[in-house]
């Protein structure tokens, strides 16, 4: 009997979406054990910055990776939005479960809804994303930074000084809070999500055949399919966790429909645009192609040298 050693951040989030997919794998064989095994990352230690000026993305993939590389542990369960568009040479996204809800989740005192909050009210996200395009819809309110997990946020909201919050719905589901925390569900047309938010990405060694087939079983096709054609959208703007951008597809029959955007942090410029194609890759490139035509790059650029002045 083969054990298979998982490694996950320490968060209660990682640490549930690591525990629900042993249960799934172990509906569909009896032939392994699995251990968890916690390790900290360096996006785990540093929390008191935007992760924009951290580095990004692969801040909470790397020592996970090397623990991968290294035999320390057999895979890993992540985040699909927090995983780079690039992974290192030797290791692959084995499979994409079911995703859960990929919208934003506002929380607000008293249950305000976004419309009805008071002109100037601050809302409080670590996410450039999230801010910039609720600036967009409300440009009166105020972005304040609050980061941590998703029960410091929550505390925060509470004990400091923001009139709401805006959360991945998908988080709070998956650890089984109360849906009833949740004052409104902010959809696509209003927040687009993060690519890949709601998913997960089960990742190992390329050279684990029988790992890999094992976590085939889990492997949901439209989840996948739809994920594959925000992650090229994303491999194709370069260095873009300096800038809010978004992407979410859904598919419908074999056509599959993508939404990107690329914006300015303040949300006055929104660059927007939708394809629809029967291959997601295809798509990917071709809203990618659209919003660097329309300056894509340039946004980039820009929220570049403003990160490196400050
Ligand atoms: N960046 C942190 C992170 N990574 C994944 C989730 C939530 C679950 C998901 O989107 O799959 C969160 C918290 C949040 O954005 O509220």
């Amino acid at each position: 009997m083969r054990k298979i050693v998982i490694g996950s951040r320490r968060s209660n989030l990682a640490m549930t979406q690591t525990e629900w997919v042993i249960e799934q794998l172990k509906k569909h064989t009896k032939d392994y054990e699995f251990e968890v095994k916690k390790i900290v990352t360096k996006g785990d230690k540093i929390l008191d910055v935007t992760l924009s000026k951290v580095g990004g993305k692969g801040l909470f993939v790397k020592e996970i990776e090397q623990a991968m590389f290294d035999h320390e542990i057999d895979m890993a369960v992540h985040s699909m939005k927090d995983m780079p568009s690039q992974l290192p040479e030797g290791l692959e996204i084995a499979c994409v479960p079911e995703r859960e809800d990929h919208r934003d989740a506002f929380i607000s005192n008293d249950h305000v809804q976004l419309d009805d909050l008071k002109e100037g009210a601050v809302v409080g996200t670590s996410s450039l994303r999230r801010g910039a395009q609720i600036l967009a819809y409300r440009p009166d309110l105020k972005i304040h930074w609050i980061r941590g997990n998703i029960e410091t946020r929550l505390r925060k909201l509470k004990e400091e000084n923001f009139d709401a919050i805006i959360l991945a719905a998908a988080g709070l589901k998956r650890m089984g809070w109360s849906t009833e925390l949740i004052t409104q569900y902010l959809e696509p047309e209003v927040s687009l999500p993060a690519v890949g938010q709601g998913a997960l990405a089960i990742e190992c060694r390329e050279s684990d055949d029988d790992l890999k087939e094992l976590l085939s079983n889990i492997n949901d096709e439209y989840t996948a399919t739809t994920v594959s054609a925000e992650r090229k959208f994303l491999s194709m703007l370069e260095g873009s966790c300096s800038v809010p951008i978004a992407a979410y597809a859904i598919r419908e029959g074999d056509q599959i429909t993508l939404t990107g955007l690329v914006s300015s942090s303040d949300g006055k410029t929104v660059l927007k645009t939708q394809s629809t194609s029967n291959d997601p890759i295809q798509a990917g490139e071709e809203v990618a192609n659209e919003l660097i035509k329309q300056g894509a790059k340039d946004l980039v650029e820009e929220a570049k040298k403003e990160l490196g002045e400050q």
